[in-house]
């Protein structure tokens, strides 16, 4: 039986640039169990992601955040975004930016975490941040201030009960450090040969090949 899958988005779907890789759409499209697209980016993304792609609209947004589950209608807020922006209004008020330029629109509609500029300075960010009891997690495209509870993982245990699926029937694929609880969650965790370390030691496989292809790989391996 075709299991259903986990996939993160950046460094998964995507080539090195960034774009979506186009030969990973038709297999979205055509993958006949659930896709849940897990994501640091904010809702809006994977939502618009997924209504191109031509599939159902079950999503876990800004690292567990916020969920979507179009099957039952259910949207889910797994953080807050308020302690994460007293972290970033300390971080701005002691003279450091954000670094989105002067329409911030990476976070214009992030509702429970802040993302920084990876050209932003980390270590003043991680001081405030575990000040106020939150963590920076660095996924290789942004510093996301996140609380420590919330995860890509526990949002994908929320959308799986919703969608009548035990986490553990899931297939996950991802690249970075934001999808290593995906992969605890999952029953089998493939990392794209482009994952960063806690990634490929969290995976079960590490694939061959990177970016897109690393995700058609892993759908090859397990169809
Ligand atoms: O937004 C990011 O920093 C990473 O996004 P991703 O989780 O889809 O890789
Ligand atoms: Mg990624």
């Amino acid at each position: 039986m075709t299991p259903p899958l986990a996939v993160d988005i950046d460094g998964t779907l995507t080539d090195e640039d960034r774009a979506v890789h186009p030969p990973v759409l038709p297999v979205l499209r055509e993958w006949d169990a659930p896709v849940v697209l897990a994501t640091g980016k904010a809702l809006p993304y994977p939502v618009a992601l997924c209504e191109f792609a031509g599939i159902e609209r079950t999503v876990v947004a800004e690292n567990g955040g916020v969920a979507f589950v179009h099957a039952t209608d259910d949207l889910l807020f797994l953080g807050d975004r308020e302690a994460a922006q007293r972290v970033v209004d300390e971080y701005v008020e002691t003279g450091h930016e954000l670094g989105w330029g002067s329409h911030d629109l990476i976070n214009r509609w992030r509702e429970t975490e802040v993302a920084v500029s990876r050209e932003a300075p980390l270590e003043p960010l991680q001081r405030i941040a575990a000040d106020h009891g939150l963590e920076v997690v660095d996924t290789g495209f942004a510093y996301h201030v996140k609380s420590p509870d919330v995860s890509k993982g526990r949002a994908l245990e929320a959308v799986a009960e919703r969608l009548g699926r035990d986490p553990g029937e899931f297939v996950a694929v991802g690249d970075s450090i934001n999808d290593v609880s995906t992969f605890e969650v999952a029953g089998r965790s493939f990392a794209v040969a482009n994952a960063d370390e806690p990634a490929r030691e969290a995976a079960e496989t590490v694939l061959d090949t990177a970016y897109g292809e690393g995700f058609l790989e892993a759908v090859e391996r397990v169809r």
